[in-house]
């Protein structure tokens, strides 16, 4: 006899808990289906341990360049201090305290893999091999995250290599680790690892890392990689893994026939929607591929439109805010309120945490050129705004935005430099909103701070 809920959500990382509270907190009874742990990838192998490896660096790098501290500072980071702070910050891979807030939240919690069974329904299979059934009266959110995309290259997947879990994770420094990939996980760890001691060599197919965002971007952060010892190889490609035994040394040959020896070898190559096995054949849809929703979030090609997607798993955003933004949209559509996610086309903003750090929010040039927006850019160097001296000394960065000039309205801003991670919010705001720049121009940052930077682009523009 299936157990009955007003909405059953599958998968309890920040996207999943996140629609299960908002329904829960208008009043309907919310199951929440885990397999491992709530809190999901993000909290114990993605944005919290990644962040806790990468601050200490990024503290160094600021103090380096303070002169006073400068002065007092003796060799390089103590890794075992590090590798202790990550742990704190994934709670040592215990979800007590989510399972706490999930009850607080009036959530059931049902342990075991969901399997949807057919409309509205949901089989839960626990460790011990029993099944549970659910019902879902009104709605079943998919909410199961995402899992890395291992290439095939011959011999990669049997040298067992890391991938976000073993490179958020790992419990020493690796002596020499090589990096594939050069999108957002591969330039973070790569310069975390270097950091904490490792030799590291970055591998990207492409001209440039970070190729999501304005070229200038791939370029300051790649330099940033070399001058912290990082090997940064572009335009390549590995095409064979050997490894000397289980734990034995890897052999990397690239494009070109050279080789890379390591320890540790990181994937860090894209990621797939973890919907292969969830049972979505049973309702027409395909296993493995991201699940396309509206902006409702609602499953498209799903007939009753009870089944929702949220977070990685629709594919349209992977970045945890995000994925919590859509789950509160969910929530209040299963709710019957209007809701629509639109920022995710127009204003979703991302920071990478390297330093120097990237900020980024809307459209860059490249792809406001190609929506057929009409096209004026402006750019500052942040090393020239008072607040960047005061910051330390020989700091360095760049602002520009994107804006529709017919509209005056910012539709893209892109920051690189020391602390600019909390400044993109002034500029989701301003892009968000539509405010236009003859408005701005009365939002007066105060001095002498980094953000002094809005004014001298409005100057640029013309203002
Ligand atoms: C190294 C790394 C660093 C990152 N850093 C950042 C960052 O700084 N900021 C940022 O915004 N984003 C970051 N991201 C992306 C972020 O981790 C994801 O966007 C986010 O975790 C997605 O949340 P989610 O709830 O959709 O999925 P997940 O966090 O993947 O959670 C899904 C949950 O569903 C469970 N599940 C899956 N299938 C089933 C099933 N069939 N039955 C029951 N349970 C199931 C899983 O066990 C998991 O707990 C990072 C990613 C990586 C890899
Ligand atoms: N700070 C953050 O917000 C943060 C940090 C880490 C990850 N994330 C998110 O997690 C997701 C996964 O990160 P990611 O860096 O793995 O993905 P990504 O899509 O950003 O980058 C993938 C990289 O792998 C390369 N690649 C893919 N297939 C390849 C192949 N066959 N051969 C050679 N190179 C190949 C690409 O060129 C690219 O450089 C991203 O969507 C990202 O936004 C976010």
């Amino acid at each position: 006899m299936a157990e009955t809920f007003d909405v059953v959500v599958i998968g309890a990382g920040p996207a999943g808990e996140n629609a299960g509270a908002r329904a829960a907190a208008g009043g309907l009874k919310v199951a929440l289906v885990e397999q491992e742990l709530l809190g999901g990838e993000c909290s114990y192998w993605a944005c919290m341990p990644s962040k806790a490896l990468l601050h200490p660096g990024e503290t160094l790098w600021l103090a380096k360049h303070t002169p006073g501290v400068r002065e007092l500072i003796q060799g390089p980071l103590k890794a075992d201090a590090v590798l202790k702070h990550r742990d704190q910050m994934v709670s040592g891979y215990d979800d007590r305290g989510q399972v706490k807030w999930a009850e607080g939240a009036k959530l059931t919690v049902v342990r075991g893999h969901g399997r949807l069974a057919g409309p509205r329904k949901v089989a839960v299979t626990g460790k011990d091999g029993k099944v549970r059934e659910l019902e879902a009266k009104q709605a079943v959110v998919i909410a199961t995250g995402s899992k890395p995309r291992l290439p095939d290259i011959a011999g990669l997947k049997d040298s067992r290599p890391w991938d976000n879990r073993e490179g958020t994770g790992a419990k020493a420094v690796p002596s020499r680790l090589v990096v594939l990939g050069g999108g957002v996980e591969a330039v973070e760890l790569a310069q975390a690892w270097r950091e904490l001691g490792s030799e590291v060599a970055l591998v990207q197919r492409g001209p440039r890392v970070l190729k999501r965002f304005e070229p200038f971007v791939g370029e300051q952060v790649a330099e940033a990689l070399r001058d912290s010892g990082v090997r940064v190889l572009l335009e390549t490609q590995a095409t064979k893994v050997q490894r000397s035994g289980a734990q034995g040394e890897y052999t990397i040959t690239l494009t070109g026939g050279d080789t890379l020896r390591a320890d540790a070898l990181l994937v860090a190559m894209g990621r797939t929607a973890r919907t292969d096995d969830l049972g979505v054949d049973t309702v027409g849809l395909k296993p493995g591929a991201s699940i396309e929703v509206d902006d409702q979030l609602r499953a498209k090609g799903v007939d009753g439109g009870w089944l929702y997607a949220v977070g990685d798993a629709n594919g349209r955003n992977l970045l945890t805010h995000m994925g919590k933004y859509q789950a509160r949209l969910v929530g209040d559509v299963i709710l019957g309120k209007p809701a629509k996610a639109w920022a995710d086309a127009k204003a979703t903003p991302q920071v990478v945490f390297t330093h120097p750090q990237v900020g980024s929010v809307g459209l860059t040039e490249d792809k406001a050129r190609k929506a057929g927006v009409p096209v004026k850019t402006v750019q500052y160097e942040l090393g020239n705004v008072a607040g960047a001296s005061v910051l330390g000394q020989g700091l360095k960065g760049t602002a520009k935005l994107v804006v529709d000039e017919q509209r005056r309205v910012i539709v893209g801003a892109t920051f690189t430099g020391p602390g600019v991670g909390e400044m993109i919010h002034a500029a989701t705001i301003a892009v968000a909103g539509e405010v236009t720049l003859d408005t701005l121009w009365h939002a007066v940052p105060s001095y002498p701070t980094l953000s002094e930077v809005w004014l001298r682009l409005l100057e640029a523009y013309g203002l």
